[in-house]
C-alpha cells in the first residue's frame, strides 16, 4: 500500500512541505499546483527535489474548468490542459486531476464531457499521462462521483479513470456503497478527508474545515471499505484542506496525517478482511485500562510543597527507589512518584517545565502491543538506560515530547513497584478514602487538541465525546473527552486558546507542560472531607451563590446543601444520578487536585460546575511557595 498526502495539507514553503511529509513516513506527494507555481525552482528541479526526499508523485492537481465548454473556450482549456502535461512530464508524474468544472458557461452533459475526456485522454496517451476525473461536490453540472463514473465509463478510454474524494462524496451525503460497483482498475486516486459535522455551505467546509481521517465525525471508514472492496491497488492519499493546519506546525502535522492513515487501514482491514491491503500486520487498538501511576519531576523546596500537598490528600510515602532519588506515594490504587533525579527524562522535563508531571503509566491490556502499534503510527519507542536490578518498562514519546510507560498483568511488569523500590516502614495508615484515578486532565493550545484526540483514539480502544465549551471569565476553553471503552481510563483534554484563561496561563507558566490536574476519586466525599481536613487539606473557597443557585436548581434532600456548603463541595445530577466533586488550592504553575464521588450512572465531569470553579480559583490568585515563571 502506497501513501500519499496532498501539499495543500502541510503548512510552510514546498521544501519545508516536503522535509515533513517524508519525515513521516509518506511515500508519495500530491502536488498541489498553486504549491509549486508558488516555488521558486523548474519542474525539473521540484522532481529532483522530491525524489531526493525519497518520494513519490503520484499526482497533480487540480486541472480546472475542462469539460462541456463551448469553443473558442473548448480549444483554449484543451491548450491549458497540454501546458501542464508539459510540467507533469518535467515533474516525473504521470497522473494529472480533473476537477469538474465550475465554470459558467460550461454546458453540462455526460455525452458532451465523456467526449471531451476521451478526446483529451487520446493526447495524452501519446505522452504516457493518465487522467483521473473528481466530481466536486459543488461542481456545475457534476457533482456526484455516480455522474464522474458515468461520464469515465462513456469515454472508454484507457487513460481516464475516475478520482474518488471521500469529502465531496460523504459531505454530499453520496451512496457511498454504490462505490463497490466501479471497477478497481478504473479508480485511478484516492483523495481521503473527513470533517466536523457542521451545517455550511459546502464549498467553504471543504475549504477550511476539512480535517484527518478519525479527526472528524464523516465516515471516511465506510467509504475506504467500499473503495478497497471495489479493488482499488492506488495510493492512499490525504488531501487536507484546513485553516488551522496552514498555520501550525508541518511536522506534527503530517505525522497526524501518518497516524490517521495507518490506522484507517487497519480498521478497514479488520471490517472488510475479504479486501487485500498490502501492509503489515499490526496489533489492534489496545485495551487501557487505568491509570498506573502519575510522574512528577520536582526539585529541592518544591518535593516539599508538592509531597506536604500528598499529605493533606491522604497519602503516605509508601516507598523509596533503591538506587535513585524517587520516591513514591500511594493511597488506594493511586501511585504518585516523584522523581528528583538530575539526569534523565524526569531532569529534563524539569529543566524546561519545573515541578510538573513527566510520564504517565497506564495500564494496558499488552504492553508489548501497545508499543509495537504505536510505532506503527509513528511514535516512538522511548527508553533511557536502566541500573542494575531495574525493569525496562515499555514507553513511548507521545506527543509534544511526552513520554507514557506501559504496564500489563502479564508481562511481570506489575511487579516493578517491588523490584525497583523499597518499601518504607512509615506506612499503612489510613488514609483520605481515594481509591482510584478518576481521570486526568490534560491542558493544551486549542490547535493541539485533534492531534491530541487522534493520539489516544488510534493507539486504544478509546472513544471521543463531542467537544463542549467551558467559560472562563477571560475567555473559552474547549474541552473533550476520551475513555477507554472497557476499563477505567478517562482523560479530559482542554484546549486553550488565549494565554489569559486558568488553562491557558497554566500553559503559558509551565512551557507547555500538559497535566493540570488528577482527579481522584472516593466512595464518600464527605468522609474523604473530612479527613483531609484533619490532615491540614484546604479546599478551593466556592461562593454562598452558588449554593443559593444550587438549592433553585435541584430539589435537595434536608441537610444536603448545608454539607455542601461547609465541605466547599460541588454538586451535579445527570437524572437521578448525583456526582460531587472537592478542588485543591493550586499549586506550581496552576497544577491542582480534583477529589469526585461519582454516584451510579453518572457519565459526566461536572462541566455544569466549571465556570465557577475557574472563578474560584483565578480569585485566588497564582499560586505561592513555588517561584512564578
Ligand atoms: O476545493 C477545490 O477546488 C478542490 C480542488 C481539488 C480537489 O481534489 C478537491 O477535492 C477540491
Ligand atoms: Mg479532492
Amino acid at each position: 500500500m502506497k501513501t500519499a498526502i496532498a501539499t495543500v495539507s502541510i503548512s510552510g514553503t514546498l521544501p519545508e512541505k516536503l522535509e515533513a511529509i517524508a519525515a513521516a513516513g509518506f511515500d508519495g506527494v500530491e502536488i498541489f499546483e498553486q504549491d509549486f507555481i508558488a516555488h521558486d525552482g523548474g519542474a525539473r528541479d521540484v522532481g529532483r527535489m522530491i525524489r531526493d526526499h525519497g518520494l513519490e508523485i503520484p499526482l497533480f492537481q487540480p486541472f480546472r474548468d475542462f469539460e462541456c465548454l463551448p469553443e473558442p473556450l473548448r480549444s483554449k482549456a484543451f491548450d491549458r490542459a497540454k501546458r501542464k502535461f508539459d510540467v507533469m512530464q518535467e515533474l516525473g508524474t504521470d497522473l494529472i486531476l480533473i476537477c469538474s468544472s465550475v465554470h459558467p458557461r460550461s454546458l453540462g452533459g455526460i455525452k458532451r464531457a465523456a467526449g471531451d475526456l476521451a478526446e483529451l485522454g487520446e493526447i495524452a496517451k501519446e505522452r504516457g499521462i493518465r487522467l483521473g476525473y473528481e466530481a466536486l461536490a459543488w461542481g456545475r453540472h457534476i457533482n456526484d462521483h455516480r455522474d464522474a463514473w458515468e461520464i469515465v465509463r462513456q469515454a472508454d478510454h484507457p487513460n481516464v479513470g475516475i478520482i474518488l474524494d471521500s469529502f465531496h462524496t460523504l459531505g454530499r451525503k453520496v451512496d457511498r456503497e454504490s462505490i463497490r460497483a466501479i471497477p478497481g482498475e478504473k479508480i485511478f486516486f484516492v483523495q481521503l478527508a473527513d470533517a466536523p459535522a457542521i451545517d455550511m455551505d459546502l464549498l467553504y467546509w471543504s475549504r477550511h474545515f476539512r480535517n484527518m481521517p478519525g479527526e472528524g465525525d464523516l465516515e471516511v471508514q465506510r467509504f475506504m471499505q467500499a473503495v478497497m472492496a471495489a479493488g482499488y491497488s492506488g495510493p492512499i492519499s490525504l488531501e487536507i484542506f484546513n485553516d488551522q493546519f496552514r498555520g501550525s506546525n508541518a511536522r506534527a502535522t503530517a505525522q497526524d496525517g501518518y497516524r490517521s492513515l495507518i490506522a484507517l487501514m487497519d480498521d478497514v482491514r479488520r471490517a472488510e478482511p475479504e479486501t487485500k491491503i498490502d501492509m503489515p500486520a499490526i496489533p489492534p487498538r489496545v485495551r487501557a485500562e487505568d491509570v498506573s501511576f502519575v510522574e512528577f519531576a520536582a526539585r529541592g523546596s518544591e518535593v516539599e510543597t508538592l509531597t506536604a500537598m500528598l499529605r493533606t490528600l491522604g497519602f503516605r510515602n509508601a516507598a523509596k527507589h533503591r538506587n535513585k532519588a524517587i520516591t513514591l506515594w500511594q493511597q488506594g490504587d493511586v501511585r504518585i512518584v516523584v522523581n528528583s533525579e538530575t539526569e534523565g527524562h524526569a531532569a529534563h522535563v524539569w529543566n524546561t517545565r519545573g515541578l510538573s508531571v513527566c510520564d504517565i503509566g497506564l495500564q494496558v491490556s499488552s504492553a508489548h502491543d501497545t508499543v509495537t502499534r504505536a510505532n506503527a503510527l509513528g511514535s516512538p519507542t522511548f527508553s533511557q538506560p536502566t541500573g542494575p536490578g531495574e525493569l525496562a518498562i515499555p514507553a513511548i514519546r507521545g506527543l509534544g515530547g511526552s513520554v507514557l510507560h506501559f504496564i500489563d498483568g502479564t508481562s511481570g511488569l506489575g511487579e516493578v513497584w517491588d523490584v525497583e523500590f523499597e518499601a518504607l516502614p512509615n506506612g499503612k495508615d489510613e488514609g483520605a478514602g481515594i481509591t482510584h484515578v478518576d481521570h486526568l486532565a490534560q491542558t493544551m493550545s486549542y490547535e493541539d487538541m485533534l492531534s491530541w484526540t487522534l493520539f489516544y483514539s488510534s493507539l486504544f480502544d478509546m472513544r471521543k465525546s463531542p467537544m463542549v465549551d467551558v467559560i472562563d471569565p477571560d475567555g473559552l476553553v474547549r474541552s473533550q473527552v476520551v475513555e477507554s471503552a472497557a476499563g477505567r481510563l478517562k482523560i479530559t483534554l482542554n484546549g486553550a486558546e488565549t494565554h489569559r484563561t486558568l488553562a491557558g496561563r497554566f500553559l503559558a507558566s509551565t512551557f507547555g507542560a500538559s497535566v493540570q490536574h488528577i482527579a481522584l476519586s472516593t466512595e464518600d466525599i464527605f468522609d474523604t472531607v473530612a479527613r483531609m481536613g484533619g490532615l491540614g487539606f484546604q479546599p478551593l473557597p466556592i461562593p454562598g451563590n452558588y449554593y443559593d443557585d444550587l438549592a433553585a436548581r435541584f430539589d435537595m434532600p434536608d441537610g444536603l446543601l448545608d454539607k455542601l456548603r461547609a465541605g466547599n463541595i460541588l454538586y451535579d445530577r445527570e437524572g437521578e444520578a448525583e456526582f460531587f466533586q472537592v478542588y485543591s488550592r493550586a499549586f506550581a504553575g496552576g497544577m491542582f487536585f480534583e477529589i469526585i464521588q461519582r454516584g451510579p450512572g453518572y457519565k459526566g465531569f461536572g462541566g455544569p460546575n466549571a465556570p465557577f470553579r475557574i472563578a474560584a480559583q483565578k480569585r485566588l490568585g497564582p499560586p505561592k511557595g513555588i517561584p512564578q515563571a
